[in-house]
């Protein structure tokens, strides 16, 4: 089977290949879509595009088929007394907004004060890219990371902070490149203990 399965929701089918098969309405909908752009989509270059653009599509949305829960589920309670924050730093991904569909690229950085439980870090990075895979506005993305983490690791605290640029005010519309939007979720010991949130931000690199 396709390496693509990881990226197919139920209900997709697969060409021999092994790829995900494109149905006819949704590479008809990218043909429209070109010709309302100004182009011919018969030409030439054309003719297999409107299948790779949707399957880049389920690329880029790959988390809709991702649970994000499922990669807490597996939790060490043993870390030698290990007490105090975990952090990881400048995680880079890559969403799309909700309005325009357009990338926003960006880094996360992700933190939390263990109470019971601790997991395997890549899962905080898996956490980020299955809601990140998913048509976005960077604030809910902040909080569903965070959000996510709090109910399923029943952590201390939680600090998540996002720095991403918008394609959509880079590349069209206001078209004002470097600009960064920070946006950022403290729960727990992060929210109210004031000496704690300046410790998470310090160790991110942001003033508290
Ligand atoms: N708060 C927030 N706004 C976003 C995000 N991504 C894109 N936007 C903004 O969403 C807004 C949509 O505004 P609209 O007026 O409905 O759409 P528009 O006419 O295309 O707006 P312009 O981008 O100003 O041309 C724009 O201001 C975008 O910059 C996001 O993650 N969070
Ligand atoms: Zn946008």
């Amino acid at each position: 089977m396709s390496e693509r399965t990881d990226v197919a929701n139920s209900g997709d089918l697969f060409e021999s290949d092994g790829k995900i098969a494109v149905p006819d309405d949704v590479a008809e909908a990218v043909r429209t879509l070109i010709r309302w752009a100004g182009d011919d989509p018969t030409r030439e270059g054309l003719i297999d595009t409107p299948r790779r653009v949707a399957r880049a599509w389920k690329e880029y949305c790959a988390g809709y088929a991702d649970d994000p829960a499922h990669h807490l589920s597996r939790v060490f309670e043993e870390v030698g007394g290990y007490d105090e924050i975990v952090l990881l730093k400048d995680i880079p991904f890559q969403s799309h907004c909700e309005h325009h569909m357009a990338p926003i690229i960006g880094k996360a950085h992700i933190a939390y004060l263990p109470g019971n439980y601790v997991v395997g870090i890549s899962k905080l990075a898996r956490v980020l890219h299955a809601f990140a895979r998913r048509l976005q506005v960077q604030e809910r993305l902040t909080a569903e990371v965070a959000d996510c983490i709090w109910k399923n690791l029943k952590p201390l605290g939680v600090a998540v902070v996002i720095e991403a640029n918008h394609a959509c005010m880079s590349a069209r519309g206001v078209r004002t490149p470097g600009v960064t939007m920070t946006t950022s979720r403290m729960m727990g010991v992060f929210r109210d203990d004031e000496r704690s949130r300046k410790e998470v931000l310090s160790l991110i690199g942001l003033k508290g």
